[in-house]
């Protein structure tokens, strides 16, 4: 797709050493210095409060879209994206079987040596290999969730589907590994806080390794996420777009000593045209902000 192959060529990201071989250097080869990228002084800065990991709204989409309980089910999900910026999803509908192939793949792939990696996707990245497969199959899945998710969100809002519609939606898969670190698991973090750039995010865990901790009040939440959930979480581009209404929260990932942690996520974006703008722009008198309200939601 064109807007795929644009999204490819924007920015290049940073070259990093190998972390399965960094994991499987001895400790003393694990200097300060051999991990300085991944040291964060100010990790023990706010606390961690576990004690709140169960207050972690949660949806049910089912219900989300049953008329008899649309409307407490609504009340719940804009309460979660005004309040936390994160929920987890129930009933989203994913087949079991989907879902246990994508984290069967995964960890496999993340088994084979980098090289045989850089090789698969060096020579044909389409080509049909199981993992590719299980990747597309849920793709497929969380397209519908996805969309699901925000019609309920253009609902709440009381804004024209039109401009939430699928023909304006982006959406790229990530896998991620951290590995485990023996020597420095309390000081180093597997992602630095950050908030997506995504209109939308939804993440799952492959394995059963916790380690996502989320910004509330000045302290970090550990997410334990129920096993049959999503997680899904409000990007920059929502943020922006319902005028900071909705809030993209910073998150971060903590390591664990001993076993590697593998998660993916999906990010949803939304495209604007320039060519859109103008257009609406220009074919209409002119009349306040009017062209600015076209592109954001509130
Ligand atoms: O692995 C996770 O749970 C979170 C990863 C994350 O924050 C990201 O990929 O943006
Ligand atoms: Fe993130």
């Amino acid at each position: 797709m064109a807007s795929e192959s644009r999204l490819a060529q924007v920015g290049t990201t940073i070259p990093v050493r190998n972390v399965q071989d960094l994991a499987a250097c001895n400790a003393g080869d694990l200097t300060a210095e051999a991990l300085e990228r991944y040291i964060r002084p100010d990790i023990d800065k706010d606390a961690v409060l576990y004690e709140h990991s169960g207050e972690l709204p949660v949806v049910d989409l089912g219900r989300l879209f049953d008329p008899q309980s649309w409307e407490e089910e609504a009340a719940k999900l804009r309460y979660a994206c005004e309040e936390w910026g994160f929920f987890q999803v129930l009933s989203h509908g994913v087949p079991e079987e989907v879902m246990a192939n994508i984290k069967r793949d995964i960890q496999e792939f993340f088994q084979l040596p980098l090289d045989v990696i850089k090789e698969l996707l060096r020579t044909n990245p389409r080509r049909p290999s199981r993992i590719w497969k299980s990747l597309e199959d849920y793709s497929v899945e969380l397209k519908k969730v996805a969309h699901s998710i925000v019609t309920a969100i253009g609902r709440i809002l009381n804004v024209d589907p039109e401009l939430l519609s699928d023909k304006y939606a982006v959406q790229v898969l990530r896998m991620n590994y951290c590995p485990p670190c023996m020597s420095m698991a309390e000081k180093v973090l597997g992602f630095s806080p950050h908030s997506d750039g995504s209109f939308l995010t939804i993440l799952s865990q492959v394995n059963s390794v916790q380690g996502l901790q989320i910004r509330r009040h000045d302290a970090w939440i550990p997410v334990k996420p129920h096993p049959e959930a999503l997680l899904v979480n409000v990007g920059d581009l929502l943020e922006i777009m319902t005028n900071g209404r909705f809030k993209s929260i910073e998150h971060r990932v903590i390591i664990n000593a001993r076993k590697e942690r593998l998660s993916k996520k999906l990010s949803l974006y939304r495209t604007v045209k320039v060519e859109d703008y103008f257009a609406h722009y220009m074919s209409n008198k002119l009349d306040g902000k009017r062209a600015l309200d076209y592109v954001k939601l509130l």
